[in-house]
This record gives C-alpha cells, sequence and structure tokens, in this order.
C-alpha cells in the first residue's frame, strides 16, 4: 500500500474525489506482469484517475495468478482494502481491471464506498470531454447499457451529487429508479441518436459534393494530436493534458504548400485494451479515420513505452479495417529530446515535429501532399484568356503559379497543383 498522497493541481472545475486505486492481476493464467511493464500501467491507471478528477490517497497492488471469481482480488486483499478505504476515508476505490456484475455486487458489500472499474472511470472521462450533441448521448448510451446488468439496487451508490467520479452521464435519477426506466431512456437515446446522425450525414453528402481529400491525425491519448491540429489550423481546438481531451471529432479545411485544400480531423486518443462498451461511442470519430486517404500517426517522441503504444494503436487501426490506408508517422514533442536523441531518431529516417515549437510541420504538410497519391501534384502549362477570370481566379486559389506572362488579351501561366484541378482546365492546356 503506497500512502503518497496526490492533490490535484488544478482546483477549480475538477472534482475533490478522493480515491483509492486497487488493482487485481493475472487474469486467465497469464503470467504476472514484469515490475517495469507494472510500473507504466500503474502510471497510466493514475493519469486516467487525475483526468477523471480524483484525487489518490492510496494504492493496493495485488499479484495473483489467478482472478477470484467473487471478487477479482483475494479475501485477504478485500479486508486490506476495506480498512484501507476505512481509514484514509476514501470515498471511491478505483480497480484497474473490468470487474463482472457479481464481482461488482460483491464488492460493493465488502466495501464502506462506490466501487468502480477501469471501464467505469474511462466512461466517465468521456462523459466530462463529449461536447457535442451526438458525443453526449453516445457516451450516455454506453454508460447505462455498461450499469444495467450492473445496477445493485444500491441507491446510495450513484447517488451523490456534483462532479464525482462515476457521476456524469446518466442522471442520478434514472439510476435510482428501475431497469424498465433504463431500458425506456435507451431506447429514447437510440432514436434521438439516429436523428443526429441522420444530419450529420446530411452535411457529410453535402461537403463531399465538392471532393477534397480528408486526411486524419490518430495516435495514442496524449500523443498531442490535438496541438498539432490546433497548429496546422489555428483552430483553437481544446488541447489538455488530461486523457482523452478530444472525444468529438473536429474537422477543419486546410491548405498544403501545393495549394492543394484537404479535410484535416482529430480524433479521439487510442489506449489500451478500450473497453469495448467504447467503440460503439467512438463511431463518430472513427468514421472520420475510416474515411480519411491518408492517416498521421503522430507518437510522443518522449515517451518511454512508445513502441507498446504504437503497436496498440496499429491494433485498432487493424480493427477499423484502415491499415492499408498510406500512413505518416510523425515524432512529436521533439522538442522534449536531448541532441544525441535528436540525430538517433533522424538517423532512423523518422519525421520528427514538435506541436509547440513548429519544428518540422511544414515537412510533415509536404509529405501529407505526397501522401495523396489518388490525386497525385503534377505540373502543367496554360495559355488562359485574361476574360476567363473564373478560370484564373480557381487556377490561382487551388495551384502554385511558378511562371505566368501575359501574351497580348492571354496569360500563359507555368502551373503545378493537384492533378484533378489541372485537367478540369485541359482545354487551356498548351501541349
Ligand atoms: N513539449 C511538448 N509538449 C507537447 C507537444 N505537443 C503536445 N504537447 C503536450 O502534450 C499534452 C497532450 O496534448 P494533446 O494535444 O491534448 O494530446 P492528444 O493526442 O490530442 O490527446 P487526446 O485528445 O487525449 O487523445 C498537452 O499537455 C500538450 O501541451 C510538443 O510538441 N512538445
Ligand atoms: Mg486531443
Amino acid at each position: 500500500m503506497h500512502t503518497g498522497k496526490r492533490h490535484l493541481s488544478t482546483s477549480a472545475a475538477a472534482a475533490r474525489d478522493t480515491a483509492l486505486a486497487a488493482r487485481g492481476e493475472g487474469a486467465s493464467a497469464a503470467p504476472a506482469l514484469s515490475s517495469s511493464a507494472l510500473d507504466v500501467e500503474l502510471a497510466e491507471f493514475r493519469e486516467l484517475v487525475l483526468s477523471a478528477g480524483g484525487e489518490i490517497v492510496g494504492e493496493i497492488i495485488q499479484r495473483r495468478l489467478q482472478p477470484d471469481p467473487a471478487t477479482l482480488i483475494g479475501r485477504g486483499k478485500v479486508e486490506e482494502l476495506t480498512g484501507a478505504a476505512a481509514a484514509t476515508n476514501a470515498s471511491v476505490v478505483l480497480f484497474s481491471h473490468d470487474l463482472s456484475p457479481t464481482q461488482l455486487r460483491n464488492l460493493e458489500e465488502a466495501v464502506p464506498c462506490r466501487v468502480i472499474d477501469r471501464t467505469q472511470l474511462i466512461l466517465d472521462i468521456f462523459a466530462r470531454h463529449a461536447r457535442t450533441r451526438e458525443g453526449q448521448l453516445q457516451v450516455e448510451l454506453a454508460q447505462l447499457e455498461y450499469m444495467l446488468p450492473r445496477l445493485t439496487g444500491r441507491g446510495s451508490s450513484m447517488s451523490q451529487l456534483g462532479g464525482g467520479i462515476g457521476t456524469r452521464g446518466p442522471g442520478e435519477t434514472q439510476l435510482e429508479t428501475d431497469r424498465r426506466r433504463i431500458q425506456r431512456r435507451l431506447v429514447h437515446l437510440k432514436e434521438e441518436l439516429e436523428g443526429v446522425r441522420r444530419v450529420r450525414s446530411q452535411q457529410r453528402q453535402r461537403r463531399e459534393s465538392v471532393p477534397v481529400p480528408a486526411v486524419a491525425l490518430v495516435g495514442y491519448t496524449n500523443a498531442g494530436k490535438s496541438t498539432l491540429f490546433n497548429l496546422l489550423t489555428r483552430a483553437g481546438v481544446l488541447e489538455s493534458s488530461r486523457m482523452f481531451a478530444t472525444l468529438d471529432p473536429k474537422l477543419k479545411a486546410i491548405q498544403l504548400p501545393s495549394r492543394r485544400k484537404i479535410l484535416l480531423s482529430d480524433t479521439v486518443g487510442f489506449i489500451r485494451n478500450l473497453p469495448h462498451t467504447l467503440v460503439t461511442s467512438f463511431r463518430a470519430t472513427l468514421e472520420e479515420v475510416q474515411r480519411a486517404e491518408v492517416l498521421v500517426h503522430v507518437r510522443d517522441a518522449s515517451d518511454p513505452v512508445g513502441e507498446d503504444h504504437k503497436a496498440e494503436v496499429e491494433k485498432v487501426l487493424g480493427e477499423l479495417g484502415v491499415l492499408s490506408k498510406p500512413r505518416i508517422e510523425v515524432m512529436n514533442k521533439s522538442d522534449l529530446l536531448d541532441d544525441e536523441e535528436l540525430v538517433a531518431l533522424a538517423n532512423s529516417g523518422a519525421l520528427a515535429v514538435s506541436a509547440r515549437t513548429g519544428a518540422g510541420v511544414t515537412l510533415l504538410l509536404d509529405r501529407i501532399d505526397q501522401a495523396l497519391v489518388a490525386d497525385p501534384i503534377s505540373s502543367q502549362d496554360f495559355l488562359v484568356p485574361q476574360a476567363e477570370g473564373a478560370v484564373l481566379a480557381a487556377l490561382g486559389a487551388g495551384a502554385v503559379l511558378r511562371e505566368r506572362n501575359f501574351e497580348g488579351n492571354m496569360v500563359r501561366m507555368s502551373v503545378s497543383g493537384p492533378d484533378s484541378l489541372l485537367k478540369r482546365y485541359r482545354r487551356f492546356w498548351v501541349k
């Protein structure tokens, strides 16, 4: 049991829940984690707790080869946990594992406070970060579906008012009433979601009538996607050191150095063992990943377990069936590396950028341009009558003019830009 007490540095908005993190170890005969893997997992779990507004007052670790079907952790550990929760006056006990409905019920009976598992914790963070109506509906739906089989009838367990962990999303009133009411709420939510989705797909169809290639930023949570997105678009999308700061997809049109327009999207961060309930909540943002022509995988170059996180991201990309799309890997946060590490990174052929300082970003934009192979950048000479103002304007806006000379009432231009644009004005080509 670690007794180090943590305080949140932000006090205003964050809930001051007191949390006690516990961990059941070694599911289904898996060998116990090595101590460094355990450290990484624990560090990540602490981040999750802090992101949900918790303050950690203690930690208990259990190493077991087989989880206890009744309580996940062993009987002795349950006693230890109960004592520690009482001694620290904890208001929540959090498990870094998921709990079955039975385990949750048994643990709630044993300990003097609420019990929350990993999925519930992540759902809670999602609830905090959902901004659009669709995002909020999706999270509430996921929460209710997760909680329905886990209702314990212990009214007090979810009825705390305020911003504590596990109190976001489904209103307390629904949880205190019976399952039937939750079922009705689920039906209602699904209908409302369908409505919101219809509107969104209409908006998308309108957008797609003007073909602009889509590029999606993907990556592990906290890699710096939103910061990079902001830098690239100056859009002012929320960036934060809290995990899962981005839940709803953010889209913005930007122009590449070739003057080609693309639609850039910022997406929700991935995380190891993403709870399945959440995959549907991700739908909106994952659709953007699926429609994208090019993916930019943003990695944190300073992350000590970056390779593990890369593998996790690629696993999710595989599940989404998008591994065959052109993918640009970006090592972000290069400003945090020392010279030696920077040289090693450069030698490995990686693209180093810093969303904070802007280093490497022009190169990244060029790479995106080159990766859009369906509509490559090419060069063409044009001879356009000066009277064709619309044609001149379109070429000027969507391509780079390398040379321009006036010949009587004609304009001779050497242009480089997206093939599709050049072909649209084929009638003015100089063969
Ligand atoms: N030093 C440094 N910090 C960075 C850089 N890019 C992002 N950060 C910081 O990393 C943290 C996470 O950045 P975000 O942009 O919110 O990360 P994200 O990938 O969008 O995270 P999720 O939305 O949770 O998936 C923030 O504290 C940023 O300020 C960088 O290039 N250098
Ligand atoms: Mg983000």
